[in-house]
């Protein structure tokens, strides 16, 4: 009997759900024992492989979470917020581990997780790739290094139906150069600018998003000082990064105890 661990796969037909069933399916360290949508989607009762327009998968897209974590040992969740809150729940009452890629929650959200948490192991990231994370070790190696004489700027672009912003990604920029300077985000985090808006607040951390087209995902961390620049940038030119990562942390996740991770504790990068 395959003693790999069954994974399913929430928000199954959305862009990063088809890439994590690709990979998943392709993978030999796990199976996909499940798939997702939500109730009236027009996937639902149908063959996953046959509903993504190729052969039979032998996997059936269903629409209740508590039946179809019930078989699981990861959930690996890029849905929307209130999605992934629900379904943190149900991945602990079915001692999952639950892989969360979702970005754009509130501080009800986070808070909802991290009670999940208490009985369960999640592990969450605004970006699984290895180039990001290590990209957020720079950022508060270099904020660290330089005074508030360099200003942050960070700077993403995404494609045209993202519908959060800043993105995750960012925020963990964001997060890492506030870390750096010894600072919280919440206190110098600028995110929106617009009019007379008056000089640059010394200190601030500056976000800008750019929607178009299919880009993939962007970001710059933009440190400006007097008489010159830092750029750190990362581009990602394929989702199946996000998606490696996110099985990645998956397997990392069986057998640990409960708790909220990340994916620098997946990568050993703390
Ligand atoms: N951490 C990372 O590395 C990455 C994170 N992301 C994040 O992942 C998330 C998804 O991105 P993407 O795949 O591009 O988005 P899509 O809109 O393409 O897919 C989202 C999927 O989730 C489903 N979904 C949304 N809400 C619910 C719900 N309440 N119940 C059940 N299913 C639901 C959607 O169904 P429906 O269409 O019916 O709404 C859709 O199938 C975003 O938050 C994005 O920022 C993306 C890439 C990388
Ligand atoms: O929505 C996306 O596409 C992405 N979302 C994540 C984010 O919000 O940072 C990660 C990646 O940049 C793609």
């Amino acid at each position: 009997m395959d003693q790999t661990p069954g994974i399913v796969v929430t928000g199954a037909s959305g862009r990063m759900g088809r890439m994590l069933i690709e990979v998943i399916s392709q993978s030999e360290a796990a199976r996909l024992v499940g798939a997702l949508e939500r109730p009236g989607h027009d996937w639902i009762g149908r063959d996953l492989g046959e509903a993504m327009g190729g052969a039979a998968m032998g996997v059936t897209v269903g629409d209740d979470p508590l039946e179809a974590f019930a078989n699981a040992q990861a959930i690996v969740d890029f849905t929307s917020p209130d999605a992934t809150v629900a379904h943190a729940d149900l991945a602990a009452q079915a001692r999952a581990v639950h892989v969360i890629g979702t970005t754009g929650f509130a501080e009800e959200h986070l808070t909802r997780l991290k009670a999940a948490a208490r009985h369960a192991t999640i592990i969450r990231a605004g970006n699984m790739s290895l180039g990001v994370n290590l990209l957020t070790v720079l950022t508060r190696k270099v904020a660290e290094a330089l005074d508030t004489s360099f200003d942050i700027e960070i700077v993403e672009a995404h494609h045209a139906q993202k519908v959060d912003a800043p993105s995750g990604t960012a925020l963990m920029l964001g997060e890492a150069a506030a870390a750096g300077r010894g600072v919280s985000l919440d206190d110098v985090a600028d995110r929106a600018r617009d009019g007379i808006t008056g000089a640059r607040k010394t200190g601030d951390i500056g976000f800008t998003a750019i929607r178009g087209g299919d880009i993939v995902g962007e970001h710059d961390v933009i440190f400006a000082g007097p008489g010159e620049r830092i750029v750190l940038r990362h581009v990602a030119s394929d989702r199946s990064l996000f998606a490696r990562g996110a099985l990645k942390a998956a397997l990392w996740g069986q057998g640990r105890g409960p708790g909220e991770f990340d994916m620098l504790d997946v990568l050993g990068l703390k």
